[in-house]
């Protein structure tokens, strides 16, 4: 079994994760991990923190010359910022006599419901934890888990297809293969694969900032590579569609998820949604369309895996919300903290990392095995199997 549990607060020393549950003898490159943080740290519309912290994660156990050892995998990323912020955010000690709280929440932020519930008069208490920072972790135990699925040519990618208002031609990326998407993407500001969306979606973000205004957007991940057989419909949180789209509602500031063709679907017939199966003595079984996304009854099918995200405006304006003031209930414009105008492309890449999580902990579930060779073995009786039923 597959797990992790991640640690730190935005303006802490440190952000720290254990993974536990990888197969002994797992290449695991740390460029790789910090090519994904260096990823999510990009995006038109990123505000300056981003240009303090250069993400990169150090390996304190489980890793010995480059490969996993079966044992739980510790790693670290320190925050360049936490210097700026010593007394304020000292692990040890009392709090400076001087120390200002944040007293005036944030609408659409943590700050008040994790005041409430936690008990806290100094709302930095919520927002340090509750703040997207901790993604980076999430991000670098994603890039851990997809060296796994290289090993079994699982790809993933993750692309823009809405800022604000503005969304892009559908027919327009349907006629990308999955390695032009995956490339135009990459070389995007804001991870958009259609450049005349992309140059709206620009001017939509930059509009916002000048307006001290925020702006969301929704993202694609595919999947490819994806063997038939991951999840399973025996439990409800066995699905594999059910444990992505949790994962991805996981991430702060995400509100909704689709899968396949997802609330289209509900508009459409039967006849127009479900994919039809056929039968070529040289290819087998086939499917000409993938409306269900890659997933029949929370079964990966072994098509494309494809999910949507939406994610709403960032919730500190520049030009605030009114608020008030929890020790005076006096009424004030919120909080303002130094923040982000749009992070929907760093969404993005947080959002393919976490799916590539959660495929390699459903893959581990189905191969079992104690080291990477176990598992190859293992995935090519099934695959051999499943390819003889299908021929
Ligand atoms: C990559 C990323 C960056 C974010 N940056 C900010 C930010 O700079 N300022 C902010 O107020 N919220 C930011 N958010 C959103 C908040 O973290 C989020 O809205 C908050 O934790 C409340 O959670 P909820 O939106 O899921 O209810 C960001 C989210 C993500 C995914
Ligand atoms: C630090 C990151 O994102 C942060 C997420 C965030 C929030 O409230 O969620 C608030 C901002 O932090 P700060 O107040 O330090 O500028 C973002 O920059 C990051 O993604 O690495």
């Amino acid at each position: 079994m597959l797990r992790y549990l991640t640690s730190g607060e935005s303006h802490g020393p440190a952000l720290v994760a254990i993974i536990e549950g990888l197969p002994a003898n797992l290449q695991l490159k740390e460029e790789a991990i910090n090519h994904q943080l260096w990823r999510r740290q990009q995006g038109h519309g990123r505000g300056y923190r981003m240009k303090i912290e250069t993400d990169q994660i150090e390996f304190l156990s489980g890793v010995r010359f480059a490969k996993t050892m079966g044992s739980p995998v510790a790693l670290a990323v320190y925050n360049k910022d936490h210097k700026n912020w010593l007394t304020r955010m000292a692990p040890t000690g009392d709090a400076p006599e001087d120390l200002v709280r944040v007293t005036k929440p944030r609408p659409g932020h943590a700050d008040l419901p994790g005041a409430l519930k936690y008990e806290f008069d100094d709302m930095r208490n919520s927002l340090e934890r509750a703040s997207a920072r901790n993604t980076t972790t999430l991000v670098a135990v994603g890039a851990v888990a997809r060296q796994l699925l290289d090993v079994f040519s699982i790809s993933l990618c993750a692309h823009i297809v809405q800022i604000g208002p503005v969304k892009v031609n559908p027919d327009k990326i349907a006629a990308l293969s999955f390695e032009e998407l995956s490339a135009r993407a990459e070389s995007s500001s804001v991870r958009c694969a259609d450049p005349d969306a992309e140059a709206k979606m620009i001017r939509v973000i930059d509009q916002a900032k000048e307006d001290g205004n925020t702006v969301g957007g929704v993202f694609e991940i595919i999947a490819t590579g994806v063997p038939v057989g991951l999840g399973s419909y025996a439990m409800p949180d066995r699905r594999l569609d059910a444990r992505l789209a949790g994962a991805m509602m996981g991430i702060q500031a995400i509100k909704g998820v689709e899968i396949g063709l997802g609330f289209e679907a509900a508009t459409l017939p039967g006849s127009l949604v479900h994919d039809a199966l056929f039968h070529d003595p040289k290819r087998g079984v086939y499917r000409q369309t993938n409306g269900a996304g890659g997933i029949e009854g929370g079964i990966s099918n072994g098509e494309p895996i494809v999910i949507r995200a939406a994610m709403k405006p960032i919730p500190t304006l520049y030009k605030p919300l009114p608020s008030f003031d929890l020790e005076t209930k006096e009424a004030y414009l919120a909080a303002i903290e130094r923040s982000d105008a749009c992070a929907a492309p760093a969404a993005a890449v947080i959002g393919e990392n976490v799916a590539a999580y959660v495929l390699a902990e459903a893959f581990c579930e189905k191969f079992g095995g104690d080291s990477i060779e176990e598992m190859k073995r293992n995935v090519m009786s099934y695959q051999a199997r499943v390819a003889e039923r299908l021929r």
